[in-house]
């Protein structure tokens, strides 16, 4: 059984959103938007070092393996990790509109046990574009990309500006992150290009 809430639901008017002519190529990693991301920073020991790749249109696809120390029950994935990896795959969608966007709401069906060592394959894409607001949905499989589903997910993300991270979040990181050699990395956190 699933059900998604009214918030969930684009409105009539919400409009099928454009791939920005920049985005990163079908098939192409996204690489980390920040290093010590807990979803896809390579710093994060116990992160879930998670590679998203651009797919047709407004997709994308990744891959998470669960590794022991994001058990929740013994030798299976913690729900909230599982709802992690969906969380990350789906904000790695907003680059492909080039928008910096943050999770507002976000609603998940746990439909199997997914055990450690076990690959979840997922896919996600944007489904609709209101004003700020990003609808998209995600999809995570074991036992290979077109095996039986184990998570899924809906989502609203709200566009913000740069300024978001820059008033709420902690001076030293900040300032880290702006001063990253890498530029890829960088523009991803703190670019706004519509
Ligand atoms: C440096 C690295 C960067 C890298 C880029 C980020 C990488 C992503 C990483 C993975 C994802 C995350 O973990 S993100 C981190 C987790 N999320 C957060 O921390 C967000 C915390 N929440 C907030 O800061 C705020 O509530 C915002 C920004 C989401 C919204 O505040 P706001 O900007 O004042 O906007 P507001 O007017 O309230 O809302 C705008 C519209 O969205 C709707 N709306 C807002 N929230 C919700 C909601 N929960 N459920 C339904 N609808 C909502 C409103 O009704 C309104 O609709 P209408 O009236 O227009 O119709």
């Amino acid at each position: 059984m699933s059900g998604t809430s009214a918030a969930l639901k684009p409105p009539a008017d919400a409009v099928r959103p454009v791939r920005h002519p920049e985005a990163p190529a079908p098939g192409e990693l996204l690489g980390a938007h920040y290093e010590h991301c807990f979803g896809c920073g390579e710093g994060q020991r116990h992160g879930l070092h998670l590679q998203a790749r651009a797919g047709d249109g407004l997709s994308v696809t990744a891959e998470f393996t669960v590794q022991a120390a994001h058990q929740g029950a013994p030798g299976l994935a913690h729900g909230g990790i599982l709802t992690t990896a969906l969380d990350e795959t789906l904000g790695s969608l907003n680059w492909l509109l080039r928008v910096i966007a943050v999770t507002g709401r976000l609603e998940t069906d746990f439909v199997r046990p997914v055990p450690v060592d076990t690959v979840l394959h997922l896919d996600a894409e944007i489904t609709a574009v209101h004003g700020r607001k990003i609808y998209s949905r995600a999809t995570g499989r074991i036992g290979g990309p077109d095996g039986p589903v184990a998570v899924r997910a809906e989502a609203l993300f709200i566009e913000v500006k740069v300024d978001h991270f820059i008033e709420n979040g902690r001076p030293a990181e900040i300032e880290a992150a702006m001063a990253d050699p890498d530029q890829v990395r960088r523009a991803r956190a703190f670019e706004v290009n519509p």
